[in-house]
């Protein structure tokens, strides 16, 4: 089963906020649409929508179901002198459910809010009021949840408590979800695949560790005594007594980690560092 985006163009008089945007996103998958602010991101949400007309290409669902799409576009629109229990109470009725108060209950433990909190949701934090709209968007049971830049105003912990929140939602409905963000390193540590969208095209897509990897020319790798390398002597890089940053081309890691073995260094982890440019250069 699969979300198609078909060759989608939108314009806003001169600008060119989309041009053939293709996507797809299955059940069971997580999908990132990395974007700079104005790349076209939350247009090609509001399509998806059916918020804004595009000029041309369509959107697809195979098969094709019922309300099957549930979301966050822009930032999570909730009724702020309400408590979270009345706000699930009001979008369920909006949408015609007709849910009890243990099934609200539930709603709230799913995406881990407490239920005994009776304040108005204008005293959230952002963390708590991501988790609000996410349990919104997944009263209707879509099969696709997309989700707008669902990291912004977060800290870390936060973050990684709304990714995991995803995660689990997938794990559990094996639902498909498309997230949209700026923030390379969370929507790579979250998604299976990923797309570039710049100036409204995509630039670039793939399986995400591939699309760092061929898009990464710094490594930084770990081992307890990578400050006594030699071979590292041959490469440019930054080298401490725990961790050296080392700019590499893609084939080189390899020879390097087989040196490495050779010396009894020992490589606990090697991350590679994105190069933005590579990343968002049309011509790469
Ligand atoms: N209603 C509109 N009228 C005119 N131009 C628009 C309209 N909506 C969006 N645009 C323009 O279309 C382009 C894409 O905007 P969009 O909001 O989709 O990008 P985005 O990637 O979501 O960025 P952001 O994260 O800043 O919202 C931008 O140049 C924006 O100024």
């Amino acid at each position: 089963m699969n979300l198609s985006v078909k060759d989608i163009s939108k314009r806003y008089g001169k600008v060119i906020a989309l041009h053939k945007v293709s996507l797809q996103c299955a059940k069971g998958e997580i999908v990132g649409l990395l974007g700079r602010n104005g790349a076209g991101k939350t247009t090609l949400f509001k399509i998806l929508f059916q918020l804004v007309e595009p000029d041309s290409g369509q959107v697809e669902f195979s098969p094709s179901k019922h309300k099957t799409l549930g979301g966050i576009i822009e930032k999570p629109g909730l009724y702020g002198y309400l408590n979270a229990y009345d706000n699930l109470k009001v979008f369920s009725r909006m949408q015609g459910l007709r849910l009890s108060e243990k099934d609200i209950e539930l709603c709230l433990q799913r995406v881990g809010l407490p239920i005994d909190r009776t304040d108005q949701v204008q005293n959230f934090s952002m963390g708590m009021k991501q988790r609000l709209a996410i349990a919104i968007a997944l009263l209707n049971q879509p099969s696709y949840l997309v989700l707008d830049e669902p990291f912004s105003g977060l800290d870390p912990i936060g973050i990684k408590a709304i990714s995991s929140l995803i995660l689990d939602v997938v794990a559990k409905d094996k639902i498909g979800v498309l997230i949209a963000s700026h923030l390379v390193d969370q929507l790579s540590a979250i998604s299976d695949r990923i797309y570039v969208i710049n100036n409204g095209e995509i630039i670039n897509s793939g399986e995400t560790q591939q699309l760092i990897k061929d898009h990464s020319s710094y490594y930084t790798l770990y081992a307890s005594n990578i400050g006594e390398s030699e071979s590292l002597k041959k490469y440019q890089a930054e080298i401490f007594p725990t961790k050296a940053i080392i700019q590499l081309k893609g084939h080189q890691l390899v020879d390097l980690l087989q040196e490495l073995q050779e010396e009894n260094i020992e490589i606990t982890s090697y991350v590679p560092e994105v190069d933005f440019e590579k990343l968002f250069d049309v011509k790469a």
